[in-house]
Protein backbone atom coordinates (compact mmCIF):
# COMPACT_ATOMS: atom_id res chain seq x y z
CA UNK A 1 0.00 0.00 0.00
CA UNK A 2 0.99 3.59 -0.78
CA UNK A 3 1.04 6.57 1.15
CA UNK A 4 -1.18 8.10 -1.11
CA UNK A 5 -4.91 8.55 -1.12
CA UNK A 6 -5.64 6.46 -4.32
CA UNK A 7 -2.99 5.01 -7.15
CA UNK A 8 -4.97 7.59 -9.80
CA UNK A 9 -7.09 10.63 -9.77
CA UNK A 10 -8.48 11.13 -13.13
CA UNK A 11 -9.70 14.85 -13.54
CA UNK A 12 -12.43 15.04 -16.17
CA UNK A 13 -15.19 12.28 -16.82
CA UNK A 14 -15.66 12.81 -20.14
CA UNK A 15 -14.60 9.92 -22.73
CA UNK A 16 -11.19 9.35 -22.00
CA UNK A 17 -11.27 10.35 -18.19
CA UNK A 18 -13.79 7.22 -17.57
CA UNK A 19 -12.13 5.18 -20.18
CA UNK A 20 -8.86 4.88 -18.53
CA UNK A 21 -10.36 5.10 -14.73
CA UNK A 22 -12.39 1.71 -15.40
CA UNK A 23 -9.47 0.23 -17.26
CA UNK A 24 -6.89 1.58 -14.54
CA UNK A 25 -9.48 -0.55 -11.59
CA UNK A 26 -9.00 -4.01 -14.34
CA UNK A 27 -5.13 -3.65 -13.35
CA UNK A 28 -6.20 -3.61 -9.47
CA UNK A 29 -5.91 0.28 -9.10
CA UNK A 30 -7.62 2.47 -6.51
CA UNK A 31 -9.05 4.63 -8.58
CA UNK A 32 -11.29 8.07 -7.77
CA UNK A 33 -12.26 10.95 -10.61
CA UNK A 34 -13.23 14.52 -10.34
CA UNK A 35 -16.14 15.87 -12.21
CA UNK A 36 -17.01 19.57 -12.35
CA UNK A 37 -20.31 18.89 -14.51
CA UNK A 38 -21.72 16.28 -15.33
CA UNK A 39 -20.44 13.04 -15.28
CA UNK A 40 -19.54 11.64 -19.82
CA UNK A 41 -18.63 14.69 -20.68
CA UNK A 42 -18.87 16.53 -23.79
CA UNK A 43 -19.25 13.61 -25.98
CA UNK A 44 -22.31 12.39 -24.38
CA UNK A 45 -23.77 15.67 -22.95
CA UNK A 46 -23.02 18.31 -25.37
CA UNK A 47 -21.67 16.74 -28.11
CA UNK A 48 -21.47 13.35 -30.57
CA UNK A 49 -24.58 11.23 -28.72
CA UNK A 50 -27.13 14.67 -28.74
CA UNK A 51 -25.77 16.22 -32.09
CA UNK A 52 -26.48 12.72 -34.00
CA UNK A 53 -30.01 12.31 -32.09
CA UNK A 54 -30.79 15.91 -33.37
CA UNK A 55 -29.00 14.80 -37.22
CA UNK A 56 -31.93 11.93 -36.72
CA UNK A 57 -34.48 13.89 -36.16
CA UNK A 58 -33.13 16.65 -39.00
CA UNK A 59 -33.12 13.63 -41.81
CA UNK A 60 -36.90 13.06 -41.34
CA UNK A 61 -37.20 16.05 -43.25
CA UNK A 62 -35.72 13.82 -46.38
CA UNK A 63 -38.12 11.06 -45.45
CA UNK A 64 -40.83 13.36 -45.86
CA UNK A 65 -39.84 14.85 -49.09
CA UNK A 66 -38.78 11.29 -51.11
CA UNK A 67 -42.03 9.59 -49.51
CA UNK A 68 -44.33 11.08 -52.35
CA UNK A 69 -41.70 8.69 -55.10
CA UNK A 70 -42.26 5.62 -53.44
CA UNK A 71 -46.20 6.00 -53.60
CA UNK A 72 -46.64 7.90 -50.12
CA UNK A 73 -49.15 10.44 -49.51
CA UNK A 74 -47.59 12.85 -46.49
CA UNK A 75 -49.95 15.74 -45.08
CA UNK A 76 -47.86 18.65 -44.01
CA UNK A 77 -45.40 17.54 -41.23
CA UNK A 78 -44.89 19.67 -38.49
CA UNK A 79 -41.95 20.14 -36.28
CA UNK A 80 -41.70 20.89 -32.62
CA UNK A 81 -37.83 21.92 -31.63
CA UNK A 82 -39.00 21.66 -27.61
CA UNK A 83 -40.02 17.93 -27.68
CA UNK A 84 -37.35 16.83 -29.31
CA UNK A 85 -35.25 18.50 -27.16
CA UNK A 86 -37.17 17.24 -24.26
CA UNK A 87 -36.59 14.00 -25.57
CA UNK A 88 -32.87 14.23 -26.52
CA UNK A 89 -32.36 15.70 -22.66
CA UNK A 90 -34.05 12.43 -21.16
CA UNK A 91 -31.99 10.55 -23.27
CA UNK A 92 -28.96 12.52 -22.08
CA UNK A 93 -29.55 11.88 -18.60
CA UNK A 94 -30.65 8.62 -18.83
CA UNK A 95 -26.88 8.24 -20.20
CA UNK A 96 -25.43 9.98 -17.30
CA UNK A 97 -26.88 7.39 -14.81
CA UNK A 98 -25.48 4.18 -16.82
CA UNK A 99 -22.26 6.15 -16.66
CA UNK A 100 -22.16 6.86 -13.15
CA UNK A 101 -23.17 3.08 -12.42
CA UNK A 102 -20.28 2.26 -14.68
CA UNK A 103 -18.07 3.93 -12.50
CA UNK A 104 -19.39 2.64 -9.17
CA UNK A 105 -19.17 -0.92 -10.13
CA UNK A 106 -15.71 -0.09 -11.36
CA UNK A 107 -15.46 1.01 -7.39
CA UNK A 108 -14.14 4.44 -9.11
CA UNK A 109 -14.53 7.07 -6.49
CA UNK A 110 -16.23 10.16 -7.92
CA UNK A 111 -15.51 13.38 -6.23
CA UNK A 112 -18.15 16.03 -7.37
CA UNK A 113 -16.52 19.55 -7.90
CA UNK A 114 -14.02 21.61 -10.41
CA UNK A 115 -10.19 20.12 -9.75
CA UNK A 116 -7.19 21.81 -9.41
CA UNK A 117 -3.74 20.27 -8.84
CA UNK A 118 -1.87 21.31 -5.25
CA UNK A 119 1.44 19.27 -6.58
CA UNK A 120 2.26 16.42 -8.88
CA UNK A 121 0.03 14.19 -6.18
CA UNK A 122 -2.05 16.33 -4.45
CA UNK A 123 -5.65 17.95 -6.20
CA UNK A 124 -8.04 19.60 -4.16
CA UNK A 125 -11.45 19.44 -5.49
CA UNK A 126 -14.81 20.13 -3.66
CA UNK A 127 -12.97 21.82 -0.44
CA UNK A 128 -10.83 18.63 0.12
CA UNK A 129 -7.51 17.32 -0.46
CA UNK A 130 -6.94 14.35 -2.27
CA UNK A 131 -3.20 12.47 -3.27
CA UNK A 132 -2.21 9.88 -5.98
CA UNK A 133 0.84 8.48 -6.88
CA UNK A 134 -0.47 9.17 -10.43
CA UNK A 135 -2.59 12.27 -11.59
CA UNK A 136 -4.80 12.07 -15.00
CA UNK A 137 -5.95 14.84 -16.60
CA UNK A 138 -8.42 14.57 -18.96
CA UNK A 139 -10.32 17.77 -18.92
CA UNK A 140 -11.45 18.07 -22.53
CA UNK A 141 -12.05 21.19 -24.63
CA UNK A 142 -14.60 24.20 -24.70
CA UNK A 143 -15.80 26.12 -27.11
CA UNK A 144 -12.92 28.70 -28.25
CA UNK A 145 -13.92 32.49 -28.85
CA UNK A 146 -11.58 34.35 -30.71
CA UNK A 147 -11.16 37.86 -30.91
CA UNK A 148 -14.44 39.97 -32.76
CA UNK A 149 -16.04 42.49 -31.31
CA UNK A 150 -19.49 41.08 -29.49
CA UNK A 151 -19.28 37.70 -30.19
CA UNK A 152 -21.16 36.94 -27.05
CA UNK A 153 -23.90 38.00 -29.13
CA UNK A 154 -23.33 34.28 -30.68
CA UNK A 155 -24.40 30.89 -29.02
CA UNK A 156 -22.23 28.05 -29.17
CA UNK A 157 -23.19 24.27 -30.19
CA UNK A 158 -23.56 24.06 -26.02
CA UNK A 159 -26.69 26.39 -26.56
CA UNK A 160 -27.68 25.28 -30.14
CA UNK A 161 -27.90 22.01 -28.07
CA UNK A 162 -30.81 23.29 -25.53
CA UNK A 163 -33.09 25.41 -27.38
CA UNK A 164 -36.60 25.14 -27.47
CA UNK A 165 -37.61 27.90 -29.98
CA UNK A 166 -36.65 26.66 -33.80
CA UNK A 167 -34.28 30.02 -35.03
CA UNK A 168 -35.84 31.45 -38.25
CA UNK A 169 -32.64 32.75 -39.62
CA UNK A 170 -29.48 31.05 -38.16
CA UNK A 171 -26.41 31.98 -39.26
CA UNK A 172 -23.45 29.77 -38.71
CA UNK A 173 -20.08 31.24 -38.73
CA UNK A 174 -16.76 28.49 -39.13
CA UNK A 175 -16.81 25.30 -41.78
CA UNK A 176 -15.27 22.45 -39.61
CA UNK A 177 -17.09 19.82 -38.36
CA UNK A 178 -19.49 21.49 -36.02
CA UNK A 179 -20.43 24.18 -38.51
CA UNK A 180 -21.15 22.21 -41.00
CA UNK A 181 -22.91 19.25 -38.95
CA UNK A 182 -25.39 22.00 -37.05
CA UNK A 183 -25.93 23.76 -40.36
CA UNK A 184 -27.33 20.97 -42.17
CA UNK A 185 -29.14 19.87 -39.20
CA UNK A 186 -31.06 23.25 -39.05
CA UNK A 187 -31.77 23.01 -42.77
CA UNK A 188 -33.89 20.59 -42.02
CA UNK A 189 -35.64 21.00 -39.25
CA UNK A 190 -36.77 24.43 -41.89
CA UNK A 191 -34.60 27.09 -40.36
CA UNK A 192 -33.05 29.46 -42.82
CA UNK A 193 -29.71 28.58 -42.38
CA UNK A 194 -26.59 30.73 -44.00
CA UNK A 195 -23.03 29.11 -43.32
CA UNK A 196 -20.82 31.75 -43.66
CA UNK A 197 -16.55 31.03 -43.38
CA UNK A 198 -13.09 32.29 -44.77
CA UNK A 199 -12.21 29.87 -46.69
CA UNK A 200 -13.60 29.02 -50.41
CA UNK A 201 -14.74 25.26 -49.16
CA UNK A 202 -16.18 23.68 -45.62
CA UNK A 203 -13.79 21.30 -43.91
CA UNK A 204 -10.24 22.66 -44.52
CA UNK A 205 -7.76 19.53 -44.63
CA UNK A 206 -10.35 17.39 -46.09
CA UNK A 207 -9.92 15.82 -49.64
CA UNK A 208 -11.06 18.51 -51.87
CA UNK A 209 -13.04 16.15 -53.98
CA UNK A 210 -15.06 15.56 -50.80
CA UNK A 211 -15.12 19.90 -49.93
CA UNK A 212 -16.60 20.21 -53.48
CA UNK A 213 -19.30 17.93 -53.27
CA UNK A 214 -20.55 18.66 -49.65
CA UNK A 215 -20.49 22.42 -50.56
CA UNK A 216 -22.32 21.57 -53.63
CA UNK A 217 -25.02 19.10 -51.98
CA UNK A 218 -25.45 21.43 -49.20
CA UNK A 219 -26.22 24.44 -51.25
CA UNK A 220 -28.96 21.94 -53.09
CA UNK A 221 -30.26 21.37 -49.46
CA UNK A 222 -30.68 24.92 -49.15
CA UNK A 223 -27.70 26.11 -46.74
CA UNK A 224 -26.81 29.77 -47.82
CA UNK A 225 -22.93 29.01 -48.57
CA UNK A 226 -20.76 32.38 -48.03
CA UNK A 227 -17.18 31.36 -48.52
CA UNK A 228 -15.00 34.42 -48.00
CA UNK A 229 -16.67 35.70 -45.39
CA UNK A 230 -13.98 36.53 -42.45
CA UNK A 231 -16.50 38.02 -39.17
CA UNK A 232 -15.07 40.66 -37.26
CA UNK A 233 -18.07 42.27 -35.69
CA UNK A 234 -21.62 41.30 -34.31
CA UNK A 235 -23.89 44.01 -33.04
CA UNK A 236 -27.84 43.53 -32.23
CA UNK A 237 -30.05 45.18 -34.98
CA UNK A 238 -33.68 45.79 -35.17
CA UNK A 239 -34.50 42.55 -36.18
CA UNK A 240 -31.84 40.30 -34.75
CA UNK A 241 -28.27 40.08 -35.05
CA UNK A 242 -26.37 41.80 -37.53
CA UNK A 243 -22.86 40.43 -38.32
CA UNK A 244 -20.14 42.26 -40.49
CA UNK A 245 -17.28 40.77 -41.81
CA UNK A 246 -13.78 42.08 -43.09
CA UNK A 247 -14.55 43.06 -46.77
CA UNK A 248 -17.81 45.07 -45.72
CA UNK A 249 -20.47 41.99 -45.87
CA UNK A 250 -23.04 42.30 -43.91
CA UNK A 251 -25.50 38.89 -42.86
CA UNK A 252 -28.40 39.66 -39.95
CA UNK A 253 -29.78 36.37 -38.49
CA UNK A 254 -32.14 35.19 -35.83
CA UNK A 255 -29.33 33.54 -34.03
CA UNK A 256 -25.59 33.22 -34.72
CA UNK A 257 -23.58 30.18 -33.93
CA UNK A 258 -20.19 30.55 -33.17
CA UNK A 259 -18.26 27.43 -34.46
CA UNK A 260 -14.48 28.68 -34.22
CA UNK A 261 -13.12 25.87 -33.71
CA UNK A 262 -12.35 24.44 -29.56
CA UNK A 263 -9.48 24.50 -27.00
CA UNK A 264 -8.07 22.91 -24.37
CA UNK A 265 -9.61 23.49 -20.59
CA UNK A 266 -6.52 24.05 -19.40
CA UNK A 267 -7.80 27.22 -16.89
CA UNK A 268 -7.74 27.85 -13.49
CA UNK A 269 -6.00 23.88 -13.22
CA UNK A 270 -2.76 24.96 -11.82
CA UNK A 271 -1.00 22.99 -14.02
CA UNK A 272 2.19 25.23 -14.73
CA UNK A 273 2.49 25.83 -11.06
CA UNK A 274 3.38 22.38 -10.45
CA UNK A 275 5.33 22.42 -13.92
CA UNK A 276 2.69 20.79 -16.24
CA UNK A 277 4.25 22.71 -19.81
CA UNK A 278 1.67 23.40 -22.60
CA UNK A 279 2.16 24.44 -26.05
CA UNK A 280 2.52 27.93 -26.49
CA UNK A 281 0.21 28.20 -29.91
CA UNK A 282 -2.95 25.80 -28.70
CA UNK A 283 -2.41 25.84 -24.73
CA UNK A 284 -3.14 22.02 -25.09
CA UNK A 285 -1.15 19.92 -22.27
CA UNK A 286 2.62 18.84 -24.05
CA UNK A 287 2.46 15.18 -24.27
CA UNK A 288 5.09 12.08 -25.03
CA UNK A 289 3.76 9.61 -27.39
CA UNK A 290 2.53 7.80 -24.08
CA UNK A 291 0.61 10.93 -23.05
CA UNK A 292 3.31 11.88 -20.32
CA UNK A 293 3.30 15.41 -19.44
CA UNK A 294 6.63 16.85 -18.27
CA UNK A 295 5.88 16.23 -14.94
CA UNK A 296 6.52 12.85 -14.22
CA UNK A 297 3.22 11.77 -11.83
CA UNK A 298 1.16 13.43 -14.46
CA UNK A 299 -0.45 12.29 -17.59
CA UNK A 300 -2.84 13.46 -20.26
CA UNK A 301 -5.49 12.25 -23.01
CA UNK A 302 -8.08 13.63 -24.79
CA UNK A 303 -8.63 16.71 -26.44
CA UNK A 304 -6.73 18.68 -23.68
CA UNK A 305 -3.87 17.14 -25.67
CA UNK A 306 -5.13 18.57 -28.97
CA UNK A 307 -3.83 15.39 -30.75
CA UNK A 308 -7.28 14.07 -32.69
CA UNK A 309 -10.55 15.45 -30.94
CA UNK A 310 -12.50 12.41 -31.24
CA UNK A 311 -13.95 10.48 -28.64
CA UNK A 312 -12.49 7.25 -30.11
CA UNK A 313 -9.24 8.46 -29.69
CA UNK A 314 -9.85 9.68 -26.25
CA UNK A 315 -10.82 6.40 -25.30
CA UNK A 316 -7.86 5.06 -26.99
CA UNK A 317 -5.26 6.90 -25.26
CA UNK A 318 -7.04 6.85 -21.83
CA UNK A 319 -6.73 2.78 -22.17
CA UNK A 320 -3.29 2.38 -23.43
CA UNK A 321 -2.29 5.26 -20.38
CA UNK A 322 -3.91 2.74 -17.85
CA UNK A 323 -2.27 -0.14 -19.19
CA UNK A 324 1.13 1.29 -19.35
CA UNK A 325 1.24 2.65 -15.73
CA UNK A 326 -0.98 0.06 -13.81
CA UNK A 327 -1.33 -3.52 -16.47
CA UNK A 328 2.94 -3.51 -17.15
CA UNK A 329 2.17 -3.35 -20.86
CA UNK A 330 3.45 -0.23 -22.12
CA UNK A 331 1.61 0.68 -25.65
CA UNK A 332 0.94 4.01 -27.52
CA UNK A 333 -2.08 4.81 -29.53
CA UNK A 334 -1.03 5.31 -33.45
CA UNK A 335 -2.76 8.60 -34.96
CA UNK A 336 -1.59 8.09 -38.21
CA UNK A 337 -4.63 5.87 -39.20
CA UNK A 338 -7.56 7.90 -37.73
CA UNK A 339 -11.05 6.68 -39.40
CA UNK A 340 -13.83 9.97 -39.27
CA UNK A 341 -17.03 10.68 -40.12
CA UNK A 342 -18.68 14.07 -40.34
CA UNK A 343 -22.35 13.81 -40.00
CA UNK A 344 -23.32 16.37 -42.87
CA UNK A 345 -26.23 15.23 -45.02
CA UNK A 346 -24.86 13.69 -46.93
CA UNK A 347 -22.37 12.89 -44.57
CA UNK A 348 -18.47 11.79 -45.05
CA UNK A 349 -16.45 8.72 -44.09
CA UNK A 350 -12.35 9.05 -44.32
CA UNK A 351 -9.73 7.37 -43.18
CA UNK A 352 -6.05 7.75 -44.48
CA UNK A 353 -4.24 9.88 -46.51
CA UNK A 354 -6.05 13.07 -48.62
CA UNK A 355 -4.37 13.12 -52.22
CA UNK A 356 -2.78 16.27 -51.47
CA UNK A 357 -1.17 14.61 -48.60
CA UNK A 358 -0.42 11.37 -50.11
CA UNK A 359 1.86 13.44 -53.15
CA UNK A 360 3.25 15.41 -50.39
CA UNK A 361 4.60 12.50 -48.24
CA UNK A 362 6.24 11.61 -51.80
CA UNK A 363 3.75 8.40 -52.80
CA UNK A 364 3.05 8.31 -56.55
CA UNK A 365 -0.38 7.88 -56.22
CA UNK A 366 -3.22 6.11 -58.30
CA UNK A 367 -6.87 7.23 -57.99
CA UNK A 368 -9.97 5.29 -58.40
CA UNK A 369 -13.31 6.99 -58.05
CA UNK A 370 -16.92 5.97 -58.11
CA UNK A 371 -19.67 9.41 -58.99
CA UNK A 372 -22.86 7.91 -59.12
CA UNK A 373 -26.77 8.50 -58.34
CA UNK A 374 -27.67 6.37 -55.33
CA UNK A 375 -30.75 4.43 -56.17
CA UNK A 376 -33.02 5.48 -53.66
CA UNK A 377 -32.63 8.99 -55.28
CA UNK A 378 -34.42 7.88 -58.66
CA UNK A 379 -37.34 6.89 -57.76
CA UNK A 380 -37.29 10.27 -54.90
CA UNK A 381 -36.79 12.09 -57.89
CA UNK A 382 -33.54 13.61 -56.51
CA UNK A 383 -30.47 15.11 -57.75
CA UNK A 384 -27.74 14.16 -55.14
CA UNK A 385 -25.09 12.26 -56.03
CA UNK A 386 -22.76 9.89 -54.42
CA UNK A 387 -18.61 9.96 -54.45
CA UNK A 388 -16.24 7.55 -53.13
CA UNK A 389 -12.39 7.94 -53.65
CA UNK A 390 -9.49 5.64 -53.09
CA UNK A 391 -6.03 6.62 -53.23
CA UNK A 392 -3.43 3.73 -53.60
CA UNK A 393 0.34 3.79 -53.70
CA UNK A 394 1.00 2.56 -57.13
CA UNK A 395 4.46 1.31 -56.46
CA UNK A 396 3.40 -1.18 -53.64
CA UNK A 397 -0.76 -1.27 -53.98
CA UNK A 398 -1.53 -0.56 -50.59
CA UNK A 399 -4.65 1.58 -50.09
CA UNK A 400 -3.29 4.91 -48.63
CA UNK A 401 -6.77 6.82 -48.11
CA UNK A 402 -10.50 6.78 -48.81
CA UNK A 403 -12.87 9.32 -48.56
CA UNK A 404 -16.58 8.93 -49.49
CA UNK A 405 -19.32 11.19 -49.14
CA UNK A 406 -23.29 10.08 -49.82
CA UNK A 407 -25.68 8.69 -48.11
CA UNK A 408 -24.48 6.33 -44.83
CA UNK A 409 -20.87 7.04 -45.64
CA UNK A 410 -20.24 7.81 -41.65
CA UNK A 411 -21.34 3.74 -41.34
CA UNK A 412 -19.34 2.30 -44.60
CA UNK A 413 -16.03 3.93 -43.84
CA UNK A 414 -16.19 1.87 -40.21
CA UNK A 415 -15.64 -1.45 -42.08
CA UNK A 416 -13.61 -0.37 -44.64
CA UNK A 417 -11.22 1.20 -41.61
CA UNK A 418 -10.83 -2.37 -40.62
CA UNK A 419 -9.39 -3.08 -44.39
CA UNK A 420 -7.39 -0.61 -44.32
CA UNK A 421 -6.03 -0.58 -40.72
CA UNK A 422 -5.20 -4.02 -41.91
CA UNK A 423 -3.33 -2.42 -44.71
CA UNK A 424 -5.33 -3.81 -47.72
CA UNK A 425 -4.46 -3.63 -51.15
CA UNK A 426 -6.11 -2.36 -53.91
CA UNK A 427 -6.17 -5.85 -55.43
CA UNK A 428 -7.74 -7.09 -52.05
CA UNK A 429 -10.84 -4.57 -52.17
CA UNK A 430 -11.12 -5.86 -55.84
CA UNK A 431 -11.00 -9.50 -55.13
CA UNK A 432 -13.74 -8.96 -52.49
CA UNK A 433 -17.47 -9.95 -53.26
CA UNK A 434 -19.54 -6.99 -54.19
CA UNK A 435 -23.02 -7.07 -51.74
CA UNK A 436 -25.71 -6.25 -53.86
CA UNK A 437 -27.71 -3.83 -54.34
CA UNK A 438 -26.11 -1.42 -51.91
CA UNK A 439 -23.73 2.32 -52.42
CA UNK A 440 -20.91 0.30 -50.53
CA UNK A 441 -19.83 -2.27 -53.42
CA UNK A 442 -18.73 0.83 -55.44
CA UNK A 443 -15.72 0.08 -53.05
CA UNK A 444 -15.33 -3.61 -55.16
CA UNK A 445 -15.82 -2.14 -58.12
CA UNK A 446 -13.78 0.88 -59.23
CA UNK A 447 -11.95 -0.79 -62.06
CA UNK A 448 -10.82 2.18 -63.98
CA UNK A 449 -7.97 4.61 -62.33
CA UNK A 450 -8.64 8.30 -63.14
CA UNK A 451 -6.98 10.07 -65.75
CA UNK A 452 -6.00 5.91 -67.68
C1 LIG B 1 -20.91 19.37 -30.78
C2 LIG B 1 -19.85 18.30 -30.77
C3 LIG B 1 -20.05 17.15 -31.50
C4 LIG B 1 -19.08 16.15 -31.49
N1 LIG B 1 -19.31 15.03 -32.24
C5 LIG B 1 -18.39 14.05 -32.25
C6 LIG B 1 -18.62 12.86 -33.00
O1 LIG B 1 -19.65 12.71 -33.67
N2 LIG B 1 -17.68 11.89 -32.96
C7 LIG B 1 -16.51 12.04 -32.24
O2 LIG B 1 -15.69 11.12 -32.22
N3 LIG B 1 -16.27 13.16 -31.52
C8 LIG B 1 -17.18 14.17 -31.52
N4 LIG B 1 -16.94 15.29 -30.78
C9 LIG B 1 -15.68 15.40 -30.03
C10 LIG B 1 -15.75 14.61 -28.69
O3 LIG B 1 -16.88 15.01 -27.96
C11 LIG B 1 -14.48 14.84 -27.88
O4 LIG B 1 -13.35 14.52 -28.67
C12 LIG B 1 -14.45 13.97 -26.63
O5 LIG B 1 -15.56 14.20 -25.80
C13 LIG B 1 -13.16 14.25 -25.84
O6 LIG B 1 -13.14 13.51 -24.66
P1 LIG B 1 -12.26 14.01 -23.44
O7 LIG B 1 -12.29 12.90 -22.44
O8 LIG B 1 -10.95 14.49 -23.90
O9 LIG B 1 -13.02 15.28 -22.87
P2 LIG B 1 -14.53 15.59 -22.49
O10 LIG B 1 -15.45 14.55 -22.99
O11 LIG B 1 -14.76 16.99 -22.90
O12 LIG B 1 -14.55 15.47 -20.90
C14 LIG B 1 -13.87 16.38 -20.08
C15 LIG B 1 -14.58 16.46 -18.74
O13 LIG B 1 -13.75 17.14 -17.82
C16 LIG B 1 -14.55 17.95 -17.00
N5 LIG B 1 -13.68 18.97 -16.42
C17 LIG B 1 -13.01 19.96 -17.07
N6 LIG B 1 -12.26 20.66 -16.20
C18 LIG B 1 -12.45 20.11 -14.99
C19 LIG B 1 -11.95 20.38 -13.68
N7 LIG B 1 -11.07 21.36 -13.44
N8 LIG B 1 -12.37 19.62 -12.64
C20 LIG B 1 -13.27 18.62 -12.84
N9 LIG B 1 -13.77 18.31 -14.05
C21 LIG B 1 -13.36 19.04 -15.10
C22 LIG B 1 -15.61 18.49 -17.95
O14 LIG B 1 -16.75 18.95 -17.26
C23 LIG B 1 -15.89 17.25 -18.81
O15 LIG B 1 -16.94 16.48 -18.26
C24 LIG B 1 -17.90 16.31 -30.73
C25 LIG B 1 -17.70 17.47 -29.97
C26 LIG B 1 -18.67 18.45 -30.00
C27 LIG B 1 -18.44 19.70 -29.18
N1 LIG C 1 -18.27 14.07 -36.32
C1 LIG C 1 -17.24 14.26 -35.50
O1 LIG C 1 -16.44 13.38 -35.27
C2 LIG C 1 -17.06 15.59 -34.81
C3 LIG C 1 -18.12 16.48 -34.73
C4 LIG C 1 -17.91 17.69 -34.09
C5 LIG C 1 -16.66 17.99 -33.56
N2 LIG C 1 -15.65 17.09 -33.65
C6 LIG C 1 -14.30 17.39 -33.14
O2 LIG C 1 -14.29 18.65 -32.50
C7 LIG C 1 -13.29 19.47 -33.09
C8 LIG C 1 -13.72 20.90 -33.05
O3 LIG C 1 -14.72 21.13 -34.03
P1 LIG C 1 -14.98 22.59 -34.57
O4 LIG C 1 -15.91 22.49 -35.74
O5 LIG C 1 -15.33 23.48 -33.44
O6 LIG C 1 -13.55 23.08 -34.97
P2 LIG C 1 -12.69 23.00 -36.30
O7 LIG C 1 -11.32 23.31 -35.86
O8 LIG C 1 -12.97 21.75 -37.04
O9 LIG C 1 -13.28 24.22 -37.16
C9 LIG C 1 -13.14 25.56 -36.75
C10 LIG C 1 -13.59 26.49 -37.87
O10 LIG C 1 -13.53 27.83 -37.40
C11 LIG C 1 -12.77 28.63 -38.31
N3 LIG C 1 -12.17 29.73 -37.54
C12 LIG C 1 -11.36 29.65 -36.47
N4 LIG C 1 -11.06 30.90 -36.02
C13 LIG C 1 -11.69 31.78 -36.83
C14 LIG C 1 -11.80 33.20 -36.89
N5 LIG C 1 -11.15 33.98 -36.03
N6 LIG C 1 -12.55 33.74 -37.85
C15 LIG C 1 -13.20 32.97 -38.74
N7 LIG C 1 -13.15 31.63 -38.75
C16 LIG C 1 -12.41 31.03 -37.81
C17 LIG C 1 -11.79 27.66 -38.93
O11 LIG C 1 -11.30 28.16 -40.14
C18 LIG C 1 -12.71 26.43 -39.11
O12 LIG C 1 -13.51 26.56 -40.25
C19 LIG C 1 -13.11 18.92 -34.51
O13 LIG C 1 -11.84 19.21 -35.03
C20 LIG C 1 -13.32 17.45 -34.31
O14 LIG C 1 -12.10 16.85 -33.96
C21 LIG C 1 -15.83 15.90 -34.28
Amino acid sequence: MSDYDFDLITIGAGSGGVAASRRATVHGARVAICEGDRVGGTCVIRGCVPKKLLMYASQFADAFADAPGFGWEIVPPSFDLAALTAAKNRETARLETIYRKMLADAKVTLLEGQARLVDAHTVEVGGRRVSAGHILIATGGTPSAPAIDGLELAISSNELLDLTELPRRLLVLGAGYIAVEFAGIFAGFGSEVIQAYRADLPLRGFDDDIRTRLATAMSERGVALRPGFAPVKLERSANGIRCTAKNGEVIEADVVLSALGRRPNTDGLGLTEVGVELDAKSGAIRVSPDSRTTVDSIYAVGDVTDRAALTPVAIAEGRAFADTVFGNTPRVVDHRLIATAVFSQPSIGTIGLSEPDAIAAGHQVTVFEADFRPMKHTLAGRTERAYMKVIVDTASDKVLGAHLIGADSGEIIQALAIAITMGATKADLDRTLAVHPTSAEELVLLRTARGA
